[in-house]
């Protein structure tokens, strides 16, 4: 698995920081509104549950699975919900919780979803941004690292499922998908 990796990122030292700074900033920013965390998943189940355990102040968790790249390291451009939540969201505070933005196509739809459903309000926390990816506006509240344009695994992100229990976020070398 190691052997795929073309450069690592950001080591497991250096994400756990961050995760402990985002957790410090959206304690101070939900303070008192028992938020709602949605885990969009499966990319963002590791850090859902770092950044959770780091958040000090009462929230409920609910997830969602959403998936729109399949075997592919491009978007399919179509989002489907393969996982609703169980939590009704009318008049909540949500906190949507997400590995990567890339195209920024799932974000937005969820926000669409999220909002039509009569959400009070919805923030953002990503733990990679990769702005050169964009197909649509979309920026997060709050994020971690900005990534280079180049597809990345681990930290729960995969290329056709794999690779997501790297503890890094490291550079897929081309060879591995253009085969
Ligand atoms: O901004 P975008 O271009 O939409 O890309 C970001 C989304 O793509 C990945 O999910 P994916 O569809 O691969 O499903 P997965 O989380 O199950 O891997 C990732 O986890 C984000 O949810
Ligand atoms: N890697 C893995 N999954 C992704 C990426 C990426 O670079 N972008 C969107 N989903
Ligand atoms: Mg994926």
């Amino acid at each position: 698995m190691l052997n795929d990796i073309q450069e690592v990122l950001y080591d497991s030292d250096q994400i756990q920081q961050k995760v402990k700074e985002l957790g410090e900033t959206i304690s101070r920013e939900f303070e008192g509104r028992n938020p709602l965390v949605i885990c969009v998943l499966k990319g963002a189940f590791i850090f859902m549950s770092d950044l959770v355990k780091t958040i000090t102040i009462p929230l409920e968790i609910d997830f969602m699975a959403v998936s729109s790249y399949g075997q592919s390291t491009k978007t399919s451009g179509v989002v489907k919900i393969i996982k609703d939540l169980d939590t009704p969201v009318q008049g909540r505070d949500i906190l949507i919780v997400e590995d990567i933005i890339d195209s920024g196509l799932t974000l937005s739809y969820l926000i669409d979803v999220l909002e039509r459903r009569n959400a009070k309000s919805v923030t953002l926390v990503t733990l990679f941004d990769k702005p050169a990816g964009r197909k649509v506006e979309l920026e997060a509240d709050y994020k971690g690292f900005v990534l280079p344009d180049a597809f990345v695994v681990g930290f729960g992100l995969d290329f056709a499922e794999k690779y997501r229990n790297l503890p890094f976020i490291g550079i897929l070398k081309p060879e591995v998908y253009e085969k």
